[in-house]
């Protein structure tokens, strides 16, 4: 499918990942649909993504929240008149071991609020933002592609209970939402990204980034552009549908 002119929905599209994707789409033409919590996040992203050459729309929507995101696909199709492409991007973290044993006494670490915050939002958004997508995209008559974020977490990380259940579940997603939807001319895949340059890896000390990278064997993190790059390869190439690729310098966690 031809990014140029197609209509692609990103969550969590005011900063980070969801940023960079959207101007790398942008710059080949794409119509964004900017969705995120942060009206002045978005309102930033939209004007970059203006200024690399694409048309860009805003809509603030929390993706947990089924009505939220009823409404901002209704939205969207009225905008623009189609939807040819979804990418499950929004996402939070909120690390904690889940027991550890302090002074000889067993504590029960992770709270159950800090695992339904982010099966709520890494896991439900995305299925309640695929659900619809696709449910628009058929009644319209749209082809589509769905390209769901996961991580290198997704194979089980330390600290990460909630944020490893969901990325494999997310991962999951991608071959059954290949299968289920390719009679409608939907294709849906995935990136699993290893550590990527953000704001916020930016600002660590450079020890702890050289500490880091000297795991990866690539020697360096990735750049949001690298990640932009692979959304890209799967949104024109015709025949991939059903896989996750792993974008991460060869780091196994
Ligand atoms: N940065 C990294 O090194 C890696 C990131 N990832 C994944 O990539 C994706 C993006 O990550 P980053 O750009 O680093 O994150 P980020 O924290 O910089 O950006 C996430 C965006 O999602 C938005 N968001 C959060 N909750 C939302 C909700 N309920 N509804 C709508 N929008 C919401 C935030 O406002 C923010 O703009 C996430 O799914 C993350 O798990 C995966 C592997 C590595
Ligand atoms: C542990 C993985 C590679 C990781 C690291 C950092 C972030 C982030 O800052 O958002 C992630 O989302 C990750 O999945």
């Amino acid at each position: 499918m031809k990014v140029q002119d197609s209509v692609i929905a990103i969550t969590g599209g005011g900063q980070g990942l969801g940023r960079a994707m959207a101007e790398f789409l942008a710059a080949r033409g794409a119509k964004l649909a900017l969705i995120d919590l942060v009206p002045e996040k978005l309102d930033e992203a939209a004007v970059a993504c203006r200024e690399a050459g694409g048309e860009a729309r805003t809509y603030v929507c929390n993706v947990a929240k089924e009505a939220d995101v009823e409404s901002t696909f209704g939205a969207i199709l009225k905008d623009f008149g189609h939807l040819n492409g979804l990418i499950n991007n929004a996402g939070i973290l909120r690390d904690g071991l889940m027991v550890k044993v302090k002074d000889g006494k067993v504590e029960k670490r992770m709270e159950l609020s800090q695992w339904q915050s982010v099966i709520d939002v890494n896991l439900t958004g995305v299925f309640l933002c695929g659900r619809e997508a696709a449910t628009r995209m058929i009644e319209n008559g749209d082809r589509g592609v769905i390209i769901n974020i996961a991580s290198i977490s997704r194979a089980g990380n330390m600290g990460q209970s909630n944020y490893s259940a969901a990325k494999a579940g997310v991962s999951a997603l991608v071959p059954v939402w290949a299968k289920e939807l390719a009679r409608y001319g939907i294709r849906c895949a995935g990136i699993a990204p290893g550590f990527v340059e953000t704001e916020m890896t930016a600002s660590m000390k450079p020890e702890a980034r050289e500490k880091m990278t000297a795991g990866i064997p690539l020697r360096r993190m990735g750049r949001p552009e690298e990640i932009a790059h692979a959304a890209a390869f799967i949104f024109e190439n015709d025949y991939l549908s059903g896989r996750m690729i792993e974008v991460d310098g060869a780091l196994r966690l």
